[in-house]
Order: structure tokens, then C-alpha cells, then sequence
């Protein structure tokens, strides 16, 4: 694991004990059961899909205000306001950032971004207990984000089925050969090829070409990290590849929703 992973996943530890002592697991566990919380799940994998049957990019629209290998990417920084701005031009899920300490995100953002639009929510965090699944459901959440690299393969299943006990979909996330084989054993048809090095801060699309003919057909693909321009876009659509997950192009942008239609060519 990299330092700056080992450096989240430390904290992160540390939060879970200290949100476990304010609340049991069991109590949280029986909210995210809730029925007329099910009941409001949205269809993340379905809305990336419908995107595609359309001959469109299926675009998962990030909302982040910081990160630590670019800092403060946003300084007027308001959820609700970026997510309907998201809706609006098109996006097809959008994803929220709940790290406090690394990405200055908080689940009030997911809640306030998921009550602005009827767009489904992926919480962006780093997960390693069943805990935060439950967390994520309780705050809306319709998919939680898996990272290959901070998580052996007894923690990938026993999260994956967690968020499928509750409803939610699952991305999980691969950046080399080895982390694709290992989540080729999960259930999830939903896989991000991350083109940022976590160890390093690389960001080369070529991770997502390279991966590419290893991924089977069943799976849908989405390319995560470093779409920055049309050329980006084109690239990755000349491979096939339909699924995108952008962050920083869009939150640079005066206005994120007209920053996507302009990438993704939606007039
Ligand atoms: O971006 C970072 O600095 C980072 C550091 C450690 C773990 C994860 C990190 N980023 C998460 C992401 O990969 C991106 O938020 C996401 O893929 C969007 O990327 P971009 O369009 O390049 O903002």
C-alpha cells in the first residue's frame, strides 16, 4: 500500500472507533435497513447504462473540494448548487467526496448534493469496514467505492456484500494487472480503472488502455482520473471505453455542469 493510502486508511481507522463509540453497529445497521430508506435507493449501475444504450458517455460528475496531490480545487464551493448544475447538463451519477481530513468533503455534502437532483450518489471515500456501508446507506448513498489497493480480498467480498445487503451498488477500483484479477472475483459488474497512481500521483490514461483487453465484456468499464480535455474523451471513446469519472476539470470550472456539456459535447 502506498504512504499516502496508509496515511488515510490510518486515519480512517481511527475515525470508525471513535463514531463506533457514539453509535453501535447495530443501531446504525438497523437505519440502513429501513425499508423506506430501500425504498428510495436510485439505480447507479442503470443510469450509467441508459447513458450508454443512448450512444452517450455515462458521466459520474465528482464534487470535490480538495485533494491531496492537487490541494484546494474549488474555492466557492457549494454541493447542492454543483449537483443540479450536474443534472442539468447531463451527467449520469455524480460522486461525492465524504473525507474530511484528506479531501476536505463531508457526508452533509452527499446529503445536501443527493437532495438537489434525482441523479444516483456514490459515496468517495475510503472503506474498510462494514461500518462505513452502513454509514454510506444511512447518508443516501447508492454506491460505495471500493480501492483494490487499500483492501485484501476477504475485505473486498465481505464490503461488497454489505452494500448489496443494503441495496447499493458497488465500483470497485483497480490500477494494475494484479488488482483487476483480484476484483475480477467480485460480484460487481461496475470496474474503475484508476489512470492516477496512488503512490506516486502519475496520471497516464494509458493505465486504462493497457488494462483494457484483460477487462471482460460483462463488465462495465469506467475510466477514472486525468479526463481533462476533448482529446481525452475521444481517445477513450475510439477504445470503447464509455463510462468516466471526472473530478478536477469540472470543479475548476466556473460552472461544473457547463464545464461536462462542453467535454462531453452536450448542447
Ligand atoms: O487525487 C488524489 O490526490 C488522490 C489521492 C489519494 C487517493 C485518491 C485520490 N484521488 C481520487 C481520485 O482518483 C479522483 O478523485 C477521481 O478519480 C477523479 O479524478 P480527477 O478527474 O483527476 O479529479
Amino acid at each position: 500500500m502506498s504512504d499516502i493510502l496508509d496515511r488515510i486508511v490510518a486515519v480512517k481507522r481511527e475515525e470508525i472507533a471513535a463514531a463506533k463509540a457514539r453509535r453501535s453497529h447495530a443501531s446504525l445497521r438497523a437505519e440502513a435497513e429501513a425499508p423506506e430508506l430501500r425504498r428510495e435507493l436510485r439505480g447507479f449501475e442503470a443510469a450509467l447504462r441508459a447513458k450508454i444504450g443512448a450512444g452517450a458517455a455515462a458521466v459520474i460528475a465528482e464534487i470535490k473540494k480538495a485533494s491531496p496531490s492537487k490541494g484546494v480545487l474549488r474555492e466557492a464551493f457549494e454541493p447542492a448548487a454543483i449537483a443540479a448544475s450536474y443534472a442539468a447538463h447531463g451527467a449520469a451519477c455524480l460522486s461525492v467526496l465524504t473525507d474530511e481530513r484528506f479531501f476536505q468533503g463531508h457526508a452533509d455534502y452527499l446529503v445536501q448534493a443527493r437532495a438537489a437532483c434525482t441523479l444516483p450518489v456514490l459515496r468517495k471515500d475510503f472503506m474498510v469496514d462494514e461500518y462505513q456501508v452502513a454509514q454510506a446507506r444511512v447518508m443516501g448513498a447508492d454506491c460505495i467505492l471500493l480501492i483494490a489497493a487499500c483492501l485484501d480480498d476477504a475485505q473486498m467480498r465481505d464490503l461488497e456484500a454489505a452494500a448489496l445487503h443494503y441495496g447499493m451498488a458497488v465500483l470497485v477500483e483497480v490500477h494494475d494487472g494484479t488488482e483487476l484479477d483480484r476484483a475480477l472475483h467480485l460480484k460487481t459488474p461496475l470496474l474503475g480503472i484508476n489512470n492516477r497512481n496512488l503512490k506516486t500521483f502519475e496520471v497516464t490514461l494509458d493505465t486504462t488502455l493497457g488494462l483494457l483487453p484483460r477487462v471482460p465484456r460483462d463488465r462495465l468499464l469506467v475510466t477514472e482520473s486525468g479526463i481533462l480535455g476533448a482529446a481525452d474523451v475521444r481517445r477513450m471513446r475510439d477504445a470503447e471505453v464509455h463510462a468516466f469519472l471526472v473530478g478536477e476539470a469540472f470543479m475548476r470550472a466556473p460552472d461544473p455542469g457547463v464545464a461536462l456539456a462542453a467535454l462531453f459535447d452536450r448542447h
